[in-house]
């Protein structure tokens, strides 16, 4: 528990007070001996004095035996002085009387004058109480001793004397003492309790970050200014660092919910808006629209005109579409060419399909970049609640559907989300949408199969195959995605990501000393469209530390012909740059013998159907026999897929088929189970 102290202003009188009185009382002390040693000598000298006259005064009343008239003066003496005793004794009397003759006065402490009696024993003490005794011999004219005369000095003026003295000083003391205390009161009133006051009650009030709202005045003595300036100058520091950390905070937060490029709602914040425009459209009663807005061939600015060029379209159509939303209404930037627009309070569908005509048209108009006028359109997609879907994610996945949709029927329009739509093409759509999605939050992992020599046994590399891996439904094989990426034109993308990822890999166990061999990956034949392929690969292999040699890029024999002079081109310039190429499907291409002379091909893959019947299959037999004798006379390496049996391995190797990719040896497997059986690199000599 914390003791309460007293108020500093107490504590400063309760110090203070104590040291003025023992200073006092040490001053009054001093005072009262200096008093007292006065008067002693002042007693003193009177009693010299006074000894000293009565002593000439009665020298001749003692020679001439006047005992009574030197008695009287003595009696008068004492009754006008102050003494304590006057005492004679008549050494011319004792002789005649035979004893010795004294006489003389005291005073009694309560002031009365009595005789003095030589065998009083009363008288006796009296006389030890008196403060001093004095004696004098009383001499005759011939210089003779007739007698002695003693005084004994009073202290009773001392007494009084010294009471008034110590009263005096006690009295001044105590004035001066409350006198002090008024002063310091004051003074520390004035110059310090107040301007105290003054910090703490500057202090005390704050604002809601807890500093003072005002500045801490910087009155009174040196020190509490020195205190209130410092104090001053610290909240100042400490209000620019709360400002300064206001503002990144307010950065930060920013950059979270808002897209840095056109300064609209990203895609977190898209989300929040929609969730609370739902929950505003279920308790009011109307409808919400949620148009997904994509540009058609925007990838074409970027590649013709490069980046700065794409964002300065971004730019631009931002600022259109800003103009064409109610306050109420949100609009997002979802990443690259993709907008939302979060369309409230509508009453019917139509106006949300308005609002689409307004956005087709406003981005339909000639946009001017670095001199050039360039037309570009897009593809919208609407859904609505509370008729399409229930919550944010449906909503969003059937807008991006129907935005496919809009795509996949000629772009440049668009296309509402609803039941008239198959079962199966909603569900295409909708897949669609989710593996557009998939690709953006990095849901597919390559897997590696390996492609074993069954002459050595040893394995020779890996083919990368895709997976996706979905937070709902786990793992997706290729064959219900990949067609769909082959259709939506998202099988480019999703390759390279599948490509940057397995290179990545296959430098990574180089680097910890394993040996993975070649990396084998399947190129779509749409990258032969795009003039930057070889050096967007060569881009991926310089990032990750891959090298040329260890690449093999897998295209199928049916993709191949479907325009084989644009193939041979680029297949030529791969194989100029130092990279393996596979026919892969080999056999249900229905290839031309010229054409595949004409390829610069180092590997052929015999499909798996071929496989898969052997070795019963007699057709399946020769047709395997024939390519296995074809690659050998064009010199190429032979792969079968899909040997799942030890009879398929025997009829392959009694073939002459060297190479085997199969579920005999393995599944293909995540990176982390391949890498179990990789071997260390072989020693270079
Ligand atoms: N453009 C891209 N295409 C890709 C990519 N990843 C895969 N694919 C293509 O998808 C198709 C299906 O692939 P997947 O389901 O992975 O099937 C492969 C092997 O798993 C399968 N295989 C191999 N051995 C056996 C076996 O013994 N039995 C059996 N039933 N199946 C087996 O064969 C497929 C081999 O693929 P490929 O050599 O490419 O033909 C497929 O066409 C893939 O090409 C990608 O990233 N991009």
């Amino acid at each position: 528990m914390i003791k309460r102290l007293p108020s500093l202003y107490l504590l400063l009188v309760g110090l203070v007070l104590p040291a003025i009185l023992v200073t006092l009382a040490l001053s009054a002390s001093f005072n009262y001996h200096q008093a007292k040693s006065s008067i002693l000598m002042e007693v003193d000298r009177e009693s010299q004095n006074s000894l000293k006259s009565l002593n000439s005064t009665i020298s001749g009343l003692l020679e001439a035996y006047a005992v009574n008239e030197y008695e009287q003066i003595l009696g008068n003496e004492i009754a006008l002085t102050p003494h304590c005793a006057l005492i004679v004794e008549d050494f011319n009397l004792s002789k005649i009387l035979g004893s010795q003759y004294i006489t003389g006065y005291i005073r009694s402490s309560s002031g009365k004058i009595q005789s003095y009696e030589p065998d009083n024993p009363a008288h006796k003490e009296h006389l030890n109480s008196c403060l001093q005794r004095y004696q004098t011999s009383i001499l005759s004219n011939q210089d003779e001793a007739i007698g002695s005369l003693q005084l004994y000095s009073s202290d009773q003026p001392l007494q009084a004397e010294l009471k008034d003295t110590l009263s005096q000083s006690l009295l001044s003391a105590l004035l001066t003492c409350v006198l002090m205390a008024i002063l310091l009161m004051v003074l520390s009133r004035v110059f310090f309790i107040t301007p105290l006051d003054q910090i703490m009650a500057a202090i005390g009030d704050t604002d809601k970050t807890g500093l003072p709202n005002k500045a801490i005045p910087e009155q009174g003595p040196r020190e509490l200014r020195a205190l209130a300036r410092s104090m001053n100058s610290m909240i100042t520091s400490v209000r620019l660092s709360q400002r300064d950390l206001q503002q990144e905070k307010d950065t930060v937060n920013h950059m979270a919910h808002f897209d840095a490029l056109t300064g609209l709602a990203n895609r977190t914040l898209f989300n929040d808006r929609l969730e609370s425009g739902i929950a505003r459209a279920q308790r009011h009663h109307y409808k919400l629209a949620l148009l997904v807005i994509d540009l058609d061939h925007f990838k074409r600015v970027n590649d013709s005109l490069g980046h700065n060029a794409g964002d300065q379209v971004l730019t631009l159509i931002t600022q259109r579409l800003s103009q064409l939303i109610r306050s109420d209404d949100t609009l997002a930037r979802l990443g690259g060419d993709e907008f939302t627009i979060v369309q409230e309070g509508l009453d019917n569908t139509d106006e949300a399909c308005y609002l689409a005509q307004r956005v087709l048209h406003a981005i339909g108009q000639p946009l001017e970049v670095d001199n050039q006028l360039l037309y570009i359109n897009s593809s919208i997609g609407i859904s609505i609640y509370p008729d399409n879907g229930q919550s944010s994610a449906e909503l969003l996945m059937q807008a991006d559907a129907a935005m496919n949709l809009a795509k996949n029927e000629g772009r440049n329009d668009y296309r509402l989300f609803d039941s008239s739509l198959t079962q199966d093409a909603q569900e295409w759509l909708t897949m669609e949408a989710r593996l557009r999605k998939a690709l953006q939050q990095d849901e597919l992992e390559p897997f590696f199969q390996p492609q074993i020599n069954i002459r050595t046994g040893q394995i020779e590399g890996f083919e990368a195959l895709a997976r996706w891996i979905s937070p709902e439904e786990g793992l997706i094989s290729p064959g219900r995605f990949i067609p769909l990426a082959e259709q939506s034109g998202l099988i480019e993308a999703l390759d390279l990501q599948i490509i940057q990822k397995s290179m990545q890999h296959f430098a990574d166990w180089h680097r910890q000393g394993l040996n993975p061999g070649i990396l084998s990956v399947n190129l779509n034949a749409r990258h032969f469209q795009n003039p930057a392929l070889i050096k967007t690969l060569q881009d991926l292999m310089s990032q990750s530390g891959f090298k040329t040699e260890w690449l093999e890029v897998e295209v199928t024999e049916t993709q191949l012909m479907t325009k084989p002079e644009d193939a041979i081109q680029v297949l030529n310039q791969l194989h100029d740059s130092g990279i393996r190429i596979a026919l892969d499907d080999f056999g249900t291409g229905y290839s031309s013998l010229s054409y595949i002379k004409r390829l610069p091909i180092t590997k052929l893959k015999i499909d798996q159907s071929f496989i898969r019947d052997l070795p019963d299959d007699s057709e399946d037999a020769s047709i395997v026999r024939s390519v296995i004798a074809l690659a050998k006379h064009l010199g190429l390496e032979i792969l079968a897929e899909g040997a799942e049996t030890e009879q398929q391995i025997n009829f392959l190797l009694n073939n002459r088929c060297d190479r085997v990719q199969g579920y005999f040896y393995a599944r293909p497997m995540p990176a982390d189970a391949t890498q179990l059986y990789l071997t260390p690199e072989p020693v270079r000599a």
